[in-house]
């Protein structure tokens, strides 16, 4: 596909030491943006950034870059250093946030910086929309910029925000890494369950007890995983991509997953991560119940975290756990529920995509194998679908599976290395998006 080569000049992602110092260090504001005059600078929702950059071709449909600065809270307990520390020691940034996903929030203003700083001016126009509700829905950041700019008008050719990356290690026997781009997101439902008891004296109590119902309940749905439904959505196409990858004979497997299908389904549920691509998963995530020792306990209640299948509905799985908990004294209320994402294009006419794929080809020279798959986490992003059909969830960042585990977990941290290679991806991504090509609209598959 042609680049963005057609301009004058490509500026080279080369930073001096100065240069790179101050990115490390950069947690000042970034002056350039702020007095550049083709960029206008908004707060949505008192504490959400919407950044326009006015590029010089009227005429190319805009672009989203997303971040968000929020994140979740980090308890001291187990860290190597203070989670809000941002200490930096052999190599790595610590802290909370520093892979989700205030890397990318920094990553996308300091590329944008350091372009302007060379006198760069995009052809094509883009926004920077940084999110700071993103934990706890979007509802008053992502949401309220996605309103304003359907008020204005506004279609995107494609939005890029976080959800996937450069997985290293997440596959037995793929020794190398592989880059999936996001074309979809699980849906998702917070359910709290809730059983209601006449309180008494603890010294003659009943047969079964609130919490003795509920964890009863919640038992159940622990040991009765959901349907496998391994064969729809985009892992197949995942994992064919990757075939090539394999030794033999996983690359016939994975070559004929007409017949070996049902094999790698068992295989991949077997690990809690590849589980998460083959089913709605539930997640038993807060439990509160009991007022006094001696007294027996009015209410208990439960919050189930569950992300579902591309193959699976809302209210599917809601009839699902209903009729494993089967008991009637279990009330259920619906918190927050989304249906899974819809599936953005991936071919050769996908501009957003294929422009994923050159700059990692450019910036990841050593990544053979760039394949679609889906977030099994949720994102910003699912509030802009009523401005874009190609929404793609990929940060430039390797990740293993204990980086995983640190994310929401204990010891997040990001190598300054990657960094900045992340900033240079997105200084360079920018610079491609720069292209003539202009996106083929792309109806969704009903
Ligand atoms: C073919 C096998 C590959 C295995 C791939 C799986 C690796 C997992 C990689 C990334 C998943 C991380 C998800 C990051 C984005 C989620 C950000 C987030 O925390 N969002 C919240 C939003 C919610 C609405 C509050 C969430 O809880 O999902
Ligand atoms: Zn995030
Ligand atoms: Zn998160």
């Amino acid at each position: 596909m042609s680049t963005g080569k057609g301009r004058e000049r490509h500026i080279p992602s080369q930073f001096n030491q100065g240069e790179r110092f101050a990115m490390k260090e950069a947690l000042k504001v970034f002056p350039t943006i702020f007095k550049t005059r083709f960029i206008q600078h908004e707060v949505i929702g008192e504490y959400s950034h919407l950044f326009t950059v006015q590029g010089s071709d009227p005429s190319l449909q805009p672009y989203m870059l997303m971040a968000h600065s929020d994140v979740v809270p980090a308890p001291d307990e187990g860290w190597e250093v203070p989670p809000f520390s941002g200490l930096e020691h052999d190599g790595f940034i610590h802290g909370r946030g520093t892979l989700d996903n205030k890397n990318s929030l920094m990553a996308i203003l300091q590329a944008l910086e350091l372009l302007l700083i060379r006198n760069y001016i995009p052809r094509r126009s883009f926004f920077i929309a940084l999110g700071h509700d993103e934990e706890v829905s979007g509802q008053n950041g992502a949401q309220k910029i996605s309103a304003l700019l359907q008020a204005r008008g506004v279609k995107l050719a494609f939005i890029v925000d976080e959800g996937n990356f450069i997985l290293d290690g997440f596959i037995p026997y793929l020794k190398k890494p592989f880059a999936m781009i996001a074309v979809s997101e699980k849906g998702g439902i917070n359910l709290r369950l809730q059983v209601n008891m006449t309180p008494g004296h603890s010294s003659a109590p009943p047969k079964e007890t609130s919490i003795g119902i509920l964890a009863a309940a919640i038992s159940r749905l622990e040991q009765t995983p959901l349907p496998n439904m391994f064969g729809s959505g985009p892992l197949k196409t995942t994992l064919q991509e990757l075939a090539n990858e394999f030794p033999f004979p996983a690359n016939i497997v994975l070559r004929n997953l007409w017949l070996f299908g049902p094999l790698v389904s068992r295989l991949m549920e077997r690990n809690y991560i590849t589980n998460a691509l083959v089913r709605t998963t539930m997640a038993l995530t807060m439990f509160n119940a009991g007022v006094k020792m001696n007294v027996i306990p009015p209410m208990a209640q439960a919050i189930i975290n569950l992300r579902i299948h591309p193959a699976q509905t809302v209210q599917e799985v809601l009839e699902l756990i209903k009729n494993i908990v089967a008991d009637d004294r279990v009330q259920f209320h619906v918190l927050t529920a989304f249906d899974p994402l819809p599936v953005s294009p991936s071919d050769h006419q996908a501009l957003g995509y294929q422009l994923l794929r050159q700059t990692i080809q450019s910036i990841f020279p050593e990544v053979n194998t760039i394949a679609p798959g889906i977030c099994i986490g949720n994102t910003d992003s699912r509030h802009y679908t009523n401005l874009t059909t190609s929404i793609y969830r990929f940060n430039p960042v390797y990740l293993h599976p204990q980086d995983f585990r640190s994310i929401h977990g204990i010891n997040e941290k990001i190598s300054v290395q990657a960094y900045e290679t992340q900033v240079k991806f997105i200084f360079e991504f920018i610079q491609n998006a720069d292209t003539y090509q202009e996106p083929i609209p792309h109806l969704h598959e009903l």
